[in-house]
C-alpha cells in the first residue's frame, strides 16, 4: 500500500463572521465600517487514515468536525494546510474526486424532496455516469439491504426521518464511493434505526473496503463501527488512537460490586483488606446488599478473586465507566487554554 488514503497535514479553516450591535444607528454605521470576527474554527490538525479505516471524529459542539468534513469533501476550501484524499485535493473538486467520495449530513437531505426517492437516485445516476447494468445492480443491492422496496415510490418529504436516513444512504451509495464523510447519520432516529444504520455502515465497509470517517454524538454508534478515533477539541487535536487506548487513559478505574449472601456480614476493614489497603486510589464504599469497590483496572482481576475467596458472595459484578462519561472527560481537558470558539477580533476594516 502506498501511504494513507487520507492524508491531512496541518489543516486550518478561519470563518470571517460580520459583526454589528443591534439597533438603526449601528445598522447605517455597518455600511461604511464592517467590523467582523475571525473564527478559528480549525487549527492545524493532521493525521493520516488508511484505506478501509473506520475512524470515529469526536468532538463537542462547535469543536470543528463538521468544518473538518466540509474541507475533507470539497465543499470548503482550507485557510491554511493541505489534505489530500486518495491523491486529490478534495477543494479542487476534480470530477474524479468527486466519483469516490460521499459525504452524508444528518441533518441535510440530499434527495429532492417532491418527487420519487428513486427519481433523486436517477438523477445521480446521470450526474455520476453509472451504467444501467451497475444502476440495476447496486439498487438492488442497497434496496434489499435497507429494505427500501416500499420506499422508492414515495418523495422524500413524505418519509418518516428513519426511512429517509435509510434512502440518503443508498443514494449516496449507488456510485460506490471509496471514502464516506458521515455527519451525525444517526442523529434523531430511535435506538432500533441507529442500530440498522450502524449495521450497514459496518456492512458496507466489509463489502467494498470503503474507509469511513464518522462524527456522532452516540457513543454507541463509534463503539460499534470504530476501532480508531480522533477527538478534537476547539480546533485542536487532542486525541489520535484506539478506541481502548483513550478509555484506559481518561477511565482508568473500574468498578467491582459485591452481594452478599443473605445474612453474611463484611465489616469495611475486612473488605479493604481484600482489595489491598495499600494500593493507591482503592475506595471501598457500603451498599444495601454488600460493597462496592473502586480500583485501579490493572487490579481488577486480582481483586475480584481476593473478594470471591474471602467473603461469602452471592454475586459480583465489574462496571468500567461508560463511554459516554469517558468521552465528557476528555473534553473536559483545557485545549491550550483557549478562549470558547477561538475568536479574535478583525475590527476596522474599511469596505
Ligand atoms: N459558516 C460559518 N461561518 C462562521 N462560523 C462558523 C461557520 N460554520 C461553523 N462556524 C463556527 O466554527 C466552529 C466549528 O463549527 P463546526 O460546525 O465545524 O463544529 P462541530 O464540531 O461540527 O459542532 P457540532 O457538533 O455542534 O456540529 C464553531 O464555533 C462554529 O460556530
Amino acid at each position: 500500500m502506498s501511504g494513507p488514503a487520507i492524508r491531512v497535514d496541518q489543516l486550518g479553516k478561519t470563518y470571517l463572521v460580520p459583526e454589528r450591535e443591534g439597533g438603526l444607528r449601528a445598522a447605517v454605521t455597518a455600511l461604511f465600517r464592517r467590523r467582523t470576527r475571525a473564527v478559528d474554527a480549525v487549527r492545524g490538525i493532521s493525521f493520516g487514515i488508511e484505506a478501509g479505516e473506520v475512524v470515529g471524529f469526536l468532538g463537542p459542539n462547535g469543536a470543528g468536525k463538521t468544518t473538518t468534513l466540509k474541507m475533507l469533501s470539497g465543499l470548503l476550501h482550507p485557510s491554511a494546510g493541505a489534505a489530500e484524499v486518495f491523491g486529490y485535493t478534495p477543494w479542487q473538486r476534480d470530477r474524479n474526486y468527486l466519483g469516490r467520495m460521499t459525504l452524508i449530513m444528518g441533518q441535510r437531505s440530499q434527495l429532492q424532496w417532491d418527487i420519487p426517492v428513486v427519481d433523486s437516485y436517477r438523477l445521480n445516476k446521470a450526474i455520476f455516469q453509472i451504467s444501467d447494468a451497475d444502476f440495476a445492480a447496486r439498487l438492488g443491492e442497497l434496496t434489499e439491504l435497507l429494505e427500501l422496496s416500499e420506499l422508492l415510490r414515495k418523495p422524500a418529504r413524505n418519509l418518516s426521518l428513519g426511512e429517509r436516513m435509510k434512502c440518503e444512504f443508498a443514494g449516496s451509495l449507488l456510485h460506490r464511493p471509496q471514502v464516506l464523510f458521515l455527519d451525525e447519520p444517526t442523529i434523531g432516529l430511535d435506538v432500533a434505526m441507529q442500530r440498522r444504520i450502524r449495521s450497514f455502515v459496518a456492512e458496507y465497509n466489509a463489502r467494498t473496503g470503503a474507509c469511513v470517517i464518522l462524527t456522532s454524538h452516540y457513543m454507541a454508534d463509534v463503539e460499534a463501527l470504530c476501532k480508531r478515533v480522533i477527538v478534537i477539541h476547539h480546533g485542536e487535536l487532542l486525541f489520535d488512537g484506539p478506541l481502548t487506548e483513550l478509555v484506559r487513559a481518561f477511565a482508568p478505574d473500574k468498578t467491582i460490586t459485591v452481594e452478599l449472601v443473605a445474612g453474611a456480614i463484611a465489616t469495611q476493614a475486612e473488605v479493604l483488606a481484600l482489595a489491598g489497603q495499600r494500593l493507591p486510589g482503592v475506595a471501598v464504599q457500603p451498599t444495601e446488599t454488600g460493597w462496592q469497590v473502586r480500583l485501579p483496572s490493572d487490579h481488577t482481576a486480582a481483586v475480584a478473586g481476593r473478594l470471591l475467596a474471602g467473603l461469602e458472595v452471592a454475586d459480583l459484578t465489574i462496571e468500567e465507566e461508560p463511554i459516554e462519561a469517558v468521552i465528557e472527560k476528555v473534553f473536559a481537558v483545557e485545549a491550550g487554554g483557549h478562549d470558547q470558539a477561538g475568536a479574535h477580533d478583525q475590527s476596522g476594516g474599511r469596505r
